[in-house]
């Protein structure tokens, strides 16, 4: 790079720049910029390598990347496409990655030996080959806790638009099918007094829970791999059999991890297990239902509704059979998304790809 070209980029503090006019006096002083150039070109050419998929939820992670980094990032809204990835990931030394883009051996074997750390803006890292991170000695990064409240929120959101009928209620006040109030219209089914079961009873199941219990259930369970004893008794949870739960729940919530044990865990055969009153919310991931079997049980009417903040795939196609369901509701997978949960989740991200970087403890590290 010429010194001008540095100049004209660099932020060195004693220069002064007007109008893209360089104003210096003496030769020793441009003697001082090319040298102070050179050794910044040096150091530049030494900071370790970023590269972003999604610039338009990481502007603060950027930032704070661009402190200790080189960061290139994908520019549009949109996921960056798989050949662009391939390309952009070669010889970086981290990923600031997100559920859209699948990071599998592919992607980590172009990116090549000195790719040290892989970060995800979310809690969710099925996206990532984890497996082959273990394999090169890849730490891999995300974002769990920050999430739990913004997500626990939405969740007894979806539900509650579903089980009361929201959208279908307020699609009624714009096209002319609200005549008058009538003692019949709209009814729903409310929380109290039902049996709710939590599919999953990690962070963000127990504060789903805690919200739930609000709205004075006769009944919170729950079912999980461990007992969270002690969880479980702040809200009066019970644990039960995953069986038990499908035949007595009048809600039931999925909030687990996707996993090979939970793929589609949620098949025909649970569906026709489920009460004809239940009422099925999911904001995990569109994997763990066997959609068209989800799909077939509602247009038969064998459960009673379905809130969905994930499905498979995402987006839905807009031919998707869901869509022509009225006991549905579906949400474009919202369920962290408030501002300060993804500012957070943003800086978290760009946090634990310098501290990998810098071989240090990252603030939430998957532990591969
Ligand atoms: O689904 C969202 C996440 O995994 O953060």
């Amino acid at each position: 790079m010429s010194v001008t070209s540095f100049l004209a980029r660099s932020s060195i503090p004693f220069l002064h720049v007007t109008s893209s006019k360089f104003l210096f006096s003496t030769t020793s002083q441009i003697r001082e910029i090319a040298l102070n150039s050179v050794q910044h070109s040096r150091m530049t050419s030494e900071l370790k390598t970023v590269y972003v998929t999604r610039p338009d939820v990481a502007s603060v992670g950027i930032e704070l990347l661009k402190t200790e980094s080189n960061v290139s990032s994908w520019s549009e809204p949109l996921p960056v496409p798989r050949d662009e990835l391939l390309r952009q990931v070669v010889g970086k030394n981290a990923i600031y990655c997100a559920l859209t883009d699948k990071i599998d051996a592919e992607v980590i074997e172009r990116a090549g030996p000195q790719l040290k750390c892989i970060a995800t803006i979310s809690v969710g890292y099925e996206h990532i080959d984890i497996a082959e991170c273990k394999k090169r000695g890849i730490r891999v990064g995300y974002t769990p806790d920050v999430l739990t409240d913004a997500t626990a929120e939405l969740t007894v959101a979806l539900l509650l638009a579903t089980s009361r009928r929201l959208f279908e209620a307020n699609k009624e006040v714009y096209n002319g099918g609200w005549k008058s109030w009538a003692p019949n219209w709209m009814c729903g089914q409310g929380l109290k007094g039902t049996r709710v079961g939590l599919f999953g009873f990690g962070r963000i199941g127990q504060e789903i829970a805690a919200r739930i219990v609000s709205f004075k259930p006769s009944l919170l369970t729950y079912t999980a791999r461990s007992e969270h004893v002690a969880e479980a008794a702040k809200v009066n949870a019970q644990r039960v059999r995953f069986d038990e739960m499908l035949c007595k729940s009048d809600f039931i919530i999925v909030c687990c991890a996707l996993t090979p044990e939970t793929k589609e865990v949620f098949n025909a055969s649970a569906f026709e297990k489920m009460k004809p009153n239940a009422i099925f919310i999911n904001t995990a991931r569109g994997g763990v239902v066997d959609q068209p079997a989800l799909c077939a049980a509602l247009k038969e009417r064998r459960i009673l509704g379905a809130g969905l903040d994930v499905t498979t795939p995402e987006p839905l196609p807009l031919d998707e059979p869901l869509l022509k369901l009225d006991n549905v509701v579906i949400l474009p997978h919202i369920g962290s998304a408030d501002v300060n949960t993804r500012t957070e989740m943003s800086r978290i991200t760009a946090l634990n790809i310098l501290a990998a970087l810098k071989g240090e403890k990252m603030i939430a590290e998957v532990s591969v």
